[in-house]
């Protein structure tokens, strides 16, 4: 098992209720052989032989571990779980079962996804028909509609943001909130309901930052908006007051932070949610996050995918665990346009509102062979 630090920085910063995201650190953990140890050439002495199906060659995996704090373990934590992971003399499946989830959920992803990603290829599949396969699904989605995500701004900078996404093909789009006094947050989401029109779906995230007599007005004075739905509009351990606030309006509640806080279960029974995000760097890994996205959609609630504005190789993996989903949702997948910069070229660019879901084998076949 490898592990590599990398830092992406954002193209601009993203601004939330709750603090301003500049750049992305994490880890990229590798599994299986690694170089010098590797026997690529089939052991017949030559690395030129079109030799693409070594049988022989163990699987390789690659996984990333980014942590978010508030949502996952600190970058330091993450770093220590990894090293110790490493370090276990029963090799990585060993340390997976180690690791646990609620403690350094970004460390779990990173190793889950890594030795999921040498599964999968070994199979000679995609992630998300080897996630559907391992959970009893139907095959996996070829496309996953998308939501664009748009930070804060002025009113008229939000207006603008959204009206350039709509003209780019998304028909849902996500609009932070909660940074501002309200009446500045609804002249910027009355603007942006003008600017695209009634056919948009339009969710806002308020990432916990309302109190509830403030998200109890908010909420009065966004049902004429038509909203898919608000995110998270109190905090995150606050879920009794969110399901009464769902209760007493008719504007559908999704919640995000509170799933950092409480068990999927216990949020379930809470009743306090349309919708649920999942996110699978805060759940502890793709296969966690597809469990959680299933049990949510047999209790009736929505389950939306998203990425903890990741790297590419976990963006990619967000994407699968979400093509696992049957039907699903637009997910907060299209985060890879924030970042300035990234490991690999994107292997499912957003275009017109969707992405595809690649066919593997794994997370993306060779693309990001090398990086770890
Ligand atoms: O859901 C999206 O559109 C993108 C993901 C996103 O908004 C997000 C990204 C990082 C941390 C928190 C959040 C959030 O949903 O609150
Ligand atoms: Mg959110």
């Amino acid at each position: 098992m490898r592990v590599r630090p990398f830092s992406v920085a954002l193209a601009s910063p993203l601004r939330t209720a709750r603090e301003e995201l500049t750049d992305r650190a994490g880890f990229l953990v590798g599994v299986g052989t690694s170089d010098g140890e590797v026997d690529r050439d089939g052991g017949d002495g030559d690395t030129d032989d079109g030799d693409t199906d070594n049988v022989d060659a163990p699987a390789t995996g690659i996984g990333e571990a980014t942590p978010l704090p508030g949502w996952t373990e600190s970058r330091s934590a993450c770093a220590a779980a990894l090293r110790e992971a490493a370090a276990n003399s029963g090799g990585p499946a060993a340390a997976l079962d180690d690791l646990d989830a609620d403690d350094a959920p970004a460390a779990r992803h990173g190793l889950a996804l890594a030795l999921a990603d040498a599964a999968a290829r070994e199979a000679d599949r995609s992630l998300s028909a080897h996630l559907a396969d391992r959970t009893g699904l139907p095959e996996p989605a070829d496309f996953v509609p998308v939501n664009a995500t748009i930070g804060d701004g002025t009113p008229e900078a939000t207006a603008a943001d959204a009206e350039r996404a709509a003209a780019d093909g998304y028909r849902c789009l996500k609009v932070k909130a909660g940074a501002r006094p309200l009446e500045i947050d609804l002249d910027r989401l009355r603007a942006v309901r003008e600017a695209v029109g009634p056919a948009i779906d339009l969710r806002v995230d308020a990432n916990g930052a309302w109190d509830r007599s403030t998200a109890r007005r908010a909420l009065d004075r966004l049902e004429p908006l038509d909203l898919a739905y608000v995110e998270q509009p109190l905090p995150a351990a606050d879920l009794d007051a969110t399901a009464r606030l769902r209760a007493e309006t008719a504007v559908p509640i999704a919640l995000d932070e509170s799933l950092a806080e409480r068990s999927v279960g216990e949020v379930l029974a809470a009743d306090a949610a349309d919708a649920l995000v999942i996110k699978p760097m805060a759940l502890g890994g793709p296969d966690r996050a597809l469990a959680a996205a299933l049990r949510a959609r047999e209790a009736g609630v929505e389950p939306v995918v998203t990425t903890t504005i990741d790297a590419v190789v976990a963006r990619t993996t967000a994407v699968h665990v979400a093509g696992a989903v049957p039907d699903v949702a637009a997910c907060g997948l299209a985060t890879g346009g924030l970042l300035a910069e990234d490991l690999a070229p994107d292997p499912c660019p957003v275009d017109d509102g969707r992405v595809e879901v690649p066919d593997g084998p794994g997370i993306a076949g060779g693309a990001f062979d090398g990086l770890v």
